[in-house]
């Protein structure tokens, strides 16, 4: 470190000489970053409020979507405890590198980056990108809710029964049903496939536009003003949550619903696929490789306890999935029973007929077949199992798991299951109100979240207008709210969010524990907080974490290669849904997508080797020593004085207060130097 210090000093006092900023940016950010305190910004009037923002942003429609679904999918109990073994094992050392760098370093993802080398500034970069897509189709998201909300205070509900054509029921939702009639044709007014486009959807870009407006409304003043929001939109869910969770478990199906729910399949295991469906969805739900946890502990006192935070907000986010996934199961299990029930006394209707005139007494049930509701589904079932193949009339099994396995993915799970459970319920329109409230909650802000994961940054380097990323939010936003939308919104939901993310946090950890040292970062975070956090941290950084991340990078390069993507398509002649190929174009949005949220790691490489390279030869040996290595750099604690005082004593002389800011701007203040501009100019940089 002295070595290094001394290093910094010579550079600067020679330069010194020669006066000016180009001196500062050639003296190497390296030096510069570790000693010039990090900019004056202003902080969370309260730990609560950072709590409730960085609780509200983990906790988002995920939560309540996608685990439920991923529970159910892949092994119900089984899959809870691999999700929990590897948020022990990733997730939460993740997370708390995340935050205890945010909090160390005090700047957003770019900042952060760049400041342990410029040459990571990338990484930075990459974060952006991944939270613009996701802010851009979950605000589509936070739009439909928007829209069912505004539909959801009449009796009855438009989604109850089929609409009339003149006398006859509409073909489409005869053949279907009420609620995903309306999902399909009365909301999204679905294509056919991601190849036609269809017009606009009116209604829905009215609402992308309010979602839009919300969300601009929300962060207008910046993290002052979208805490205040938090305080509602952070808890609120819970109240939903909470209260349809005892309503749900009054209701008849419930406990089978949770029952299946929760029923282990261990073999599940030995599944690459489950493990890696697991793993990502942890970093989804903790929002890893988003910037905006960074972002939003940027804003934090440098000694506030981030070890507790990262344990406290990532189990919240874990119970929040686990109330989540009870309150889905309890009410599709309800859902399921009043199928499986209305499925039994239909196919008793039809033993009746046949038991007339059926002449193998013995086959036919104990129970009294003439009185439906006296009959339990058990029963039923078991009867069936023995001998219901035997009787004539083909009568069905009413398995309820079946239907349970039923629309329970991603939008279907809450824009029609939900849905349709609810309308069950008396008092409906009550309960589907909360429950959008609910949704546009959860999901308004986890957007905050996303959105200062891209001006956090972002205006720490740039001045980047709020509004205008709103808007500019909005205009990309409209390709969801075409009549295909919904095909680009699952598109980016599991493409956009996932690979990406996962390449940037393996550059994150790789970063941290072996380029600067994670026994450097411990010391870091031990000077800051006044003790050490265990040790245990190094080698899950080190190894655990590394290692694990990469083996799921595999996995899922190698489905992307051997499995051709495909997506969930509404065919309005059957009626029902069919699974397609997506067409080449749409791989190759595909792909630009994902390659457009990894470019800006190696760019960002490029980009800074080329820039050193040429100040090295234009400066000649002496500065190429400590710009050459991938880093070596004075940590923010450990540099100090000397340097320092020599640059605010240089600054001062400069006119430019001691405090403030070191931007681009503040150094385009400084005098100019003739030679380096030159340099500048012929090298194009
Ligand atoms: O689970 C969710 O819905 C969010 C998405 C954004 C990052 C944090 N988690
Ligand atoms: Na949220």
């Amino acid at each position: 470190m002295d070595v290094f210090l001394n290093q910094c000093f010579q550079i600067i006092s020679q330069k010194d000489l020669l006066k000016n900023s180009q001196l500062v940016s050639l003296a190497g950010e390296d030096c510069l970053e570790g000693v010039v305190e990090p900019p004056a910004r202003d902080g969370w009037d309260s730990k609560l409020e950072y709590f409730l923002a960085q609780v509200g942003f983990s906790v988002g429609l995920g939560n309540v979507w996608r685990f439920p679904y991923l529970c159910h999918q892949n092994g119900g109990g089984a899959f809870l405890l691999l999700y929990v073994l590897l948020m022990v094992l990733v997730g939460i050392p993740l997370f708390f590198l995340e935050l205890a760098a945010g909090q160390a370093i005090r700047q957003g993802s770019i900042g952060v980056w760049k400041h342990i080398s410029p040459k990571l500034a990338g990484i930075g970069f990459s974060s952006c990108v991944v939270c613009f897509f996701v802010a851009l189709y979950y605000n589509v998201i936070i739009s439909w809710s928007l829209f069912y909300l505004g539909n959801s205070f009449q009796y009855p509900l438009p989604w109850q029964e089929c609409p009339e054509h003149g006398n006859t029921t509409v073909e489409e939702c005869a053949a279907s049903d009420p609620t995903t009639y309306f999902w399909f044709r009365k909301a999204l007014d679905i294509t056919d496939s991601i190849n036609e486009t269809g017009e606009f959807n009116p209604v829905i870009t009215g609402c992308l536009l309010a979602a839009w407006t919300i969300v601009c409304l929300g962060m207008f003043k910046g993290i002052k003003s979208s805490a205040k929001v938090m305080y509602f939109s952070s808890v609120f869910p819970y109240v939903v949550l909470l209260c349809f969770l005892i309503r749900g478990l009054m209701l008849d199906g419930a406990a089978e619903g949770i029952k299946y729910m929760f029923y282990p399949k261990l073999e599940i295991w030995g599944e690459v696929q489950v493990w890696r469906q697991a793993a990502t969805q942890v970093f989804f739900a903790l929002g890893l490789g988003f910037g905006s946890v960074i972002a939003y502990s940027s804003y934090n006192p440098r000694n506030n306890n981030c070890h507790r935070d990262a344990l406290t907000v990532s189990t919240i986010n874990f119970l929040t999935s686990v109330l989540a996934t009870l309150v889905v199961f309890a009410v599709l299990g309800f859902r399921a029973k009043d199928v499986a029930m209305r499925c039994v006394t239909s196919n008793l209707k039809v033993l009746e007929l046949v038991s007339e005139n059926f002449l193998d007494r013995h086959l036919l049930p104990r129970f009294n077949i003439s009185d439906a509701s006296s009959v339990s589904l058990e029963s039923y079932s078991d009867w069936f199992k023995a001998h219901g193949a035997r009787v004539p009339g083909n009568l069905t099994d009413c398995s309820l798991e079946e239907e349970m396995n039923k629309g329970v993915e991603g939008t279907g799970l809450a824009f029609i299951a939900f849905t349709e459970a609810m309308t069950l319920f008396p008092g409906s329109p009550f309960w589907s109100a909360m429950f959008f409230l609910m949704l546009l909650n959860l999901g308004l802000s986890t957007m905050f979240g996303t959105m200062e994961g891209i001006l956090t940054p972002l205006t720490d380097n740039f001045k980047v207008l709020k509004l205008f990323s709103t808007v500019i939010g909005f205009l990309i936003g409209l390709l969801f709210t075409q009549r295909c939308g919904n095909y680009f919104v699952m598109m980016f939901d599991d493409y956009s969010a996932t690979l990406p993310l996962i390449i940037v946090v393996v550059f994150e950890c790789f970063c941290v524990s072996w380029l600067y040292g994670a026994d450097r970062f411990l010391d870091d975070i031990e000077k800051m907080l006044h003790w050490r956090p265990p040790v245990v941290y190094k080698y899950l950084w080190k190894y655990v974490c590394l290692l694990a991340m990469i083996g799921l990078l595999g996995a899922s390069l190698l489905r992307m290669c051997f499995k051709r993507p495909t997506y969930t398509a509404w065919n309005r002649a059957t009626a029902s849904e069919e699974t397609l190929e997506y067409p080449d174009w749409a791989l190759a949005v595909l792909a630009v997508l994902i390659i457009s949220a990894t470019l800006p790691i190696p760019l960002g490489y490029i980009h800074s080797t080329l820039r050193n390279r040429t100040r090295r030869n234009s400066i000649g040996s002496g500065l190429g020593s400590e710009t050459g290595g991938v880093y070596t750099k004075c940590s923010t604690v450990e540099c100090d004085t000397p340097v320092a005082a020599l640059l605010d004593e240089h600054l001062e002389r400069n006119g430019i207060p001691k405090d403030s800011p070191l931007t681009e701007e503040n150094l385009q203040l400084l005098p100019q130097s003739d030679g380096v501009d030159d340099i500048e100019e012929s090298t194009g940089v």
